[in-house]
């Protein structure tokens, strides 16, 4: 791990590409058990740092949808005004996550024809239509696949069987054993190691609801090498400020970076991504954020001077940040600064009808931390809570400029 550099900016980070061993189904990702490739894109060069996702399929599929809602809010039924991609297209999302997006026009299945390569690329999105037949596709598939783990052995491959709406659950089940079934043949036909080695996911996914937010945080948290650290500290947090659920998300897509380890069930996450929403939407009635956030929001009533009050525990992060030999960063100019915008950090809650709080603070330009509290937590323990919050935010920017400080002095 490596020291923290004053220096960076705390927004950008050199992620370096992840893989997972072995074969998975749908379900969430370890990003613990991530590794880092060999490639090692950090350093200066910021558009290299980037992790790069290539979305791939046959023709209306629906990538240029979900690229368009996940991250440019569109509604999910303009989607059926957009048209047909003609050329691949590279998209630069502005967002925390900085994913570069290679839409490639539907039905090519071979990047090299449109000058990428895929070792540039952390993983490959294949958007399926689950409402069509694909199984001519599979074969086409495959031979993708094995292109690209021969090029790229650390290639991420997260199979989206989208355009579920609409399915029952037992035939969106089917579809996805189906499809499993022949693609793994497929790859065993070509090479019989060949399936074994590779990672691949998949994913149920439609725009019409969060399933598709939910597939993209599970890829994008496995390119995410300090997910696990983020994990630990948002359970040290649940434990500390008696919540149900936290989330921190990069808060214009609604993706999720990272959250607590205790179980997950879509209604927390649908309450969640909407409170983001709604702040969003409120945030856009009043003057653009002098914090050029992509929303800013605050609440008069929890106006978030943490490091005034008295702690009765302090959240031991520093157990989760990567020991250093040297002693911990604390009093360069730079945390003074960040430690002041902490002191303003915008913040925003609403009790639930169930006497639960859903509370939400900005940890950055980008990133906000969105909780589920028990009830009557907020009302009585609001400072510690603040408190708590304030020093989760030091530490995650402490973990991102770890990362941005590699290469650097
Ligand atoms: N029912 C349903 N329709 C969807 C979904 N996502 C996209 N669509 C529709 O699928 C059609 C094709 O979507 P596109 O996003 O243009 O597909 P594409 O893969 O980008 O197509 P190309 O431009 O040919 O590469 C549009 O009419 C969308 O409205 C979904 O989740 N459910």
């Amino acid at each position: 791990m490596q020291q923290p550099s004053p220096r960076a900016p705390p927004s950008h980070s050199a992620y370096g590409s992840t893989s997972t061993n072995g074969n998975s189904a749908a379900g969430p990702s370890n990003g613990a058990a991530a590794a880092s490739t060999s490639r090692g894109r950090e350093g200066s060069d910021e558009h290299k740092a980037r992790p790069r996702v290539l979305f791939m399929g046959p023709r209306s599929g629906g990538k240029s949808s979900i690229r368009k809602v996940v991250f440019e809010r569109m509604a999910p039924n303009d989607t059926l005004f957009i048209e047909k991609t003609a050329k691949s297209t590279a998209d630069d999302i502005n967002s925390f996550i900085s994913i570069q997006m290679w839409d490639l026009p539907g039905g090519q299945l071979d990047p090299g024809a449109w000058n990428l390569a895929f070792e540039d690329m952390d993983a490959v999105i294949f958007v399926l239509d689950a409402q069509s037949t694909f199984n001519d596709m599979i074969r086409k598939l495959a031979v993708t696949m094995q292109k690209a783990f021969d090029a790229n052995a650390g290639i991420q491959f997260e199979i989206f069987l989208h355009k579920i709406d609409g399915m029952s659950e037992d035939y969106r089940l089917d579809t996805l054993q189906n499809l499993r079934d022949r693609l793994t043949e497929e790859l065993f036909d070509i090479s019989p190691d060949l399936e074994s080695s590779m990672n691949v996911f998949y994913h149920l996914t439609s725009v019409f609801d969060t399933s598709i937010y939910e597939a993209l945080s599970k890829v994008i948290q496995k390119l995410i090498p300090e997910q696990a650290m983020l994990e630990r500290l948002l359970d040290l947090l649940c434990q500390q400020c008696s919540m149900d659920k936290a989330f921190l998300f990069d808060t214009s897509s609604k993706i999720y970076i990272a959250t607590d380890s205790s179980p997950l069930d879509n209604q927390t996450y649908v309450i969640c991504s909407d409170y983001i929403d709604l702040i969003g939407d409120f945030a856009l009635l009043y003057e653009p954020s002098p914090l050029g956030s992509p929303f800013h929001s605050r609440s008069p009533s929890t106006g978030s001077r943490s490091n005034t009050l008295a702690p009765m525990s302090r959240m031991d992060s520093s157990a989760v940040l990567p020991s250093s030999p040297t002693a911990p960063r604390r009093a360069t100019s730079a945390d003074a600064g960040r430690l002041a915008k902490g002191a303003r950090m915008p913040s925003s809650k609403v009790k639930l009808s169930t006497g639960a709080t859903i509370a939400q603070w900005g940890i950055n330009n980008n990133l906000s931390l969105v909780a589920l509290l028990r009830p009557h937590m907020m009302e009585q323990h609001a400072a510690l809570i603040d408190y708590n919050v304030s020093t989760f935010r030091e530490a995650v920017l402490a973990i991102f400029d770890l990362h941005l400080g590699q290469g650097e002095e």
